[in-house]
Order: C-alpha cells, then structure tokens, then sequence
C-alpha cells in the first residue's frame, strides 16, 4: 500500500535545500508525497532573500489536505513567522504519526535574524508535537538561549539534553565538526533520555548545501516505514552522506554544492 508523506517546507529554486531536497528525497523511497509552500527562498550571491507566503495562502493548503485520509510521517521545515507556527500546530495537534520537526533558523548561504518571539513559538508550540527535532549547533543554542557554541562532545550532549528537556522532544543535534577535526559529530538524545553519538569521517567536498533537509526527510522517510528513532536516524545519516558523496555542482564557476539524494537512479539508466 502507498505511504503518504506531507511536507511543509519553503521552496528553493537553486534546491540547495528545503521543499525541492525533501521530494527528491521521498521520491528515492517510493513515498507519495505532499507539500505545503510556507515561503520562496531566494538564493543569490551575496543574499538570502525569504519572500512568506500570505497568512491566508499558507492556511488554506492545510485546509486542501483534509481530502487525503492519511499522512504516515509529516516533516516541518523552515517556518517564517509565529501565525505560521500557529496555523502548522493547529494543522499537527490532532495527528498521532512521526512528526520531524527541522527548526530552519539559520541557512549555510547566509545568517537568518531570529525573532525571540519565533524561538518561543517553536519551544512551546511545535516542538512538544516532534517526534524529533534537528536543529544545527546554531539552531540549537538559539533555542536553548545558550551564548556558546559548544566545543567538546559532553558540552554537544548536554545541549541535545538541555533542549530535549526544555522542548519535550528527541534531539537529533547537528553538532557538526567544531567537535572532532576531520569528524561530523551528530548526538541523538532520545525523550527518554537515551543517548547514541552518530560520528562519520567528514566528507572533504563543498558538497552540502541541502544536507539538514536531506537528512530530515530522510528520517521522515524511515519513520513513516515504521523504523525506531535509533535506526531512522542512522540509515538517515547514511543516506545524507551518499548524497554529499555524490553532489553536484551548480556551474563550473563554483566550489560548493547541491547534495544529489537520487544519484544511484541516474546510475541504474
Ligand atoms: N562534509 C560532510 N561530511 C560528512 N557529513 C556531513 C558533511 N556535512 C554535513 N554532513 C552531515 O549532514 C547532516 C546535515 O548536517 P548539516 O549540513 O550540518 O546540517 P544543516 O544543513 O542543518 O546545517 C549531518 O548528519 C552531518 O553530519
Ligand atoms: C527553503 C529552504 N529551507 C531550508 C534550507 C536549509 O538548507 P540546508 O539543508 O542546507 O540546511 C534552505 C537552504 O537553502 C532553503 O532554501
């Protein structure tokens, strides 16, 4: 039987990341998968320019979902606003499947400015709904009100602690490579309190634009087939580092990269 997937998410057209990573991502698993827009992300050179959808816009996809009877997995991506934080807890309070929730705060292309009253939203409204959040260091100490990176991994874990106490929710951290050189260090703290250290060999490539998407929606992915949290976010993980294995350039002119999820297709033409 189909698995239906919904992601809210913004769109990218350069798809360095947010709705148009996420399809590409469900479609290598076979998912049926549905998206509410939440805003055009506009990527250039110097800029990250984000325009939101109206308020009414935003609502009204929602009210359009009502005619699929079921989502097996939803994943939350980058939200502008506390009315669209509103309007998705609305939309999730009544849904008792795997929730993903990426708190899209920051961009690698450019600093976002966060609104106290967003990170507020977020702590006490959707992320009690997640089944997981996976918030990057940044998104993590802005929502833990926290004024230092993290530089060790018992400082990573206490903040994946910290936040999974403060938000109700498992923590799936990005800490990234300010941890270990040459290592991403990922820390997954479950609601629990159960802790597993996902680390990896950093991939030497400029390759990972869309890597926090493509990691998120593959989790949505694997819990929507029914994994466990321990297991979704490893073969996630594993998914995420093909994908930055196998990045694509935008142009010859540039260094960095799109992260491809669904390399291997081209392969098997
Ligand atoms: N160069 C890299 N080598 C290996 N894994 C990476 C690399 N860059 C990112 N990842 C992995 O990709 C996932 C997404 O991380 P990251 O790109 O830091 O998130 P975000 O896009 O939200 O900042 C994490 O699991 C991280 O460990
Ligand atoms: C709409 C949107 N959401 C989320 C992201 C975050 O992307 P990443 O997975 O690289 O953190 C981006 C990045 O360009 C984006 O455009």
């Amino acid at each position: 039987m189909v698995k239906k997937v919904l992601t809210i998410a913004g769109s990218d057209s350069l798809s360095g990341g947010g709705l148009q990573a996420d399809l590409a991502t469900f479609a290598t698993k076979g998912l049926a998968a549905f998206s509410v827009i939440s805003s055009i992300a506009i990527i250039q050179e110097n800029a990250v320019t984000i325009q939101p959808v109206d308020d009414q816009t935003f609502a009204t996809q929602f009210e359009s979902l009502e005619q699929v009877d079921h989502f097996d997995a939803i994943k939350v991506g980058l939200l502008c606003s506390v009315e669209q934080i509103e309007t998705t807890y609305h939309f999730l309070k009544g849904y008792l499947g795997p929730i993903v929730v990426d708190p899209v705060l920051s961009f690698k292309e450019g600093e976002l400015a966060v609104d106290p009253e967003i990170l507020t939203a977020y702590l006490d409204r959707l992320l009690p709904l997640a089944t997981v959040a996976t918030p990057n260091l940044n998104e993590a100490i802005a929502l833990a009100h926290q004024n230092y990176l993290p530089r060790t991994k018992s400082a990573a874990v206490a903040l994946a602690k910290q936040l999974s106490a403060r938000a109700r929710c498992a923590i799936y951290l990005k800490a990234g490579q300010q941890i270990l050189a040459d290592h991403q260090i990922d820390v997954l703290m479950d609601e629990d309190g159960h802790l597993s250290v996902i680390r990896h060999e950093t991939i030497h490539s400029d390759g990972n634009n869309g890597a926090g998407c493509t990691l998120a929606a593959a989790l949505t992915a694997r819990l929507a087939f029914g994994d466990e949290l321990y297991d979704a976010a490893q073969r996630a993980a594993e998914f995420t580092r093909q994908g930055i294995r196998h990045a694509y350039s935008l142009s010859d002119k540039r260094s960095d990269g799109n992260v491809w999820p669904n390399w291997y297709l081209a392969k098997n033409k």
